[in-house]
């Protein structure tokens, strides 16, 4: 598919460099990292254990500080803000699924949308969550208890909650891994369904071909630095991909 609208960029790296501890035990995580997120776009980091993936979704998302380098989220330098301005933005621009799905067991699948935006003291759009609710499946589901519904659906709650503050970008961490591949997959197809539906950008963390296939676009990283990048994903072209990391150069 080709588009003529010029992507805008919704979080972005550059020159990104993450050392975890000092001296002979320091960590290179990132190792000189530059990379875009575009707006509007599913975007999968891929690449193997240890190459850091995490690492790059926590320093893009603000969850941790880079050591050298820039992130950006639209036209924000994280590293400028303080703790404060920080946590606002995480809160108001940022959504987040993790593979644990961290819903709250005494709310509803309703409350526990709504959370974020409860706690912020936000009322939301009621038109935007309506809205939601149907693309995640889950409106006869609003009165139950997360304990009453199954792995997949409490994954597809977390990512209601993740999109119902209208977020710049939501970034996922393995959201599939907790969840057999039936599952795994109808939350992947949701991710991908959310972001077109509601224009907004994905940024998701996986070491699955499968899980990336869902994405607009894979990046691949290696030790710590951005290898590749993959438009039009399919398993097995990832794959292909993936093993080639495998061979000892
Ligand atoms: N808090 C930390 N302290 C020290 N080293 C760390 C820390 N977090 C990550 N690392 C190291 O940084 C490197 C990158 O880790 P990261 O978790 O980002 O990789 P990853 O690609 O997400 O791996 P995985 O797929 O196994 O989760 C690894 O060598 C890891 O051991």
């Amino acid at each position: 598919m080709t588009t003529t609208t010029l992507a805008r960029t919704a979080a972005r790296v550059v020159d990104a460099v993450k050392v975890y501890g000092s001296g002979d035990t320091a960590v290179r995580a990132l190792d000189g990292v530059s990379v875009d997120f575009p707006a509007g776009r599913f975007t999968a980091i891929m690449g193997p254990s240890g190459s850091g993936k995490s690492t790059l979704m926590h320093c893009a998302a603000g969850l941790d500080t880079l050591t050298s380098g820039a992130a950006h989220i639209g036209d924000t330098e994280l590293g400028r803000l303080d703790d404060r301005r920080l946590t606002l933005l995480r809160r108001d621009r940022i959504g987040f699924v993790f593979q644990a799905f961290n819903l709250v067991p005494t709310l509803t699948v309703a409350e526990n949308i709504t959370l974020p935006l409860d706690l912020a003291g936000r009322r939301g759009d009621p038109e935007w969550i309506d809205a939601l609710i149907d693309v995640v499946g889950l409106r006869d589901r609003l009165h139950h208890r997360p304990t009453e519904l199954s792995g997949g659906q409490q994954q597809r709650v977390a990512v209601a909650r993740a999109f119902a503050g209208r977020p710049e970008v939501v970034f996922a961490d393995e959201p599939t891994g907790n969840l057999d591949s039936r599952s795994g997959g109808e939350v992947l197809g949701l991710l991908g369904r959310a972001a077109r539906e509601t224009e907004r950008t994905v940024v998701m963390v996986t070491h699955d071909p499968v899980a990336a296939a869902h994405a607009d676009e894979v990046v691949f990283l290696a030790d710590g630095r951005l290898v590749d990048r993959m438009t039009a994903p399919t398993a097995d072209k990832v794959l292909d991909r993936m093993k080639a990391f495998e061979v000892p150069s």
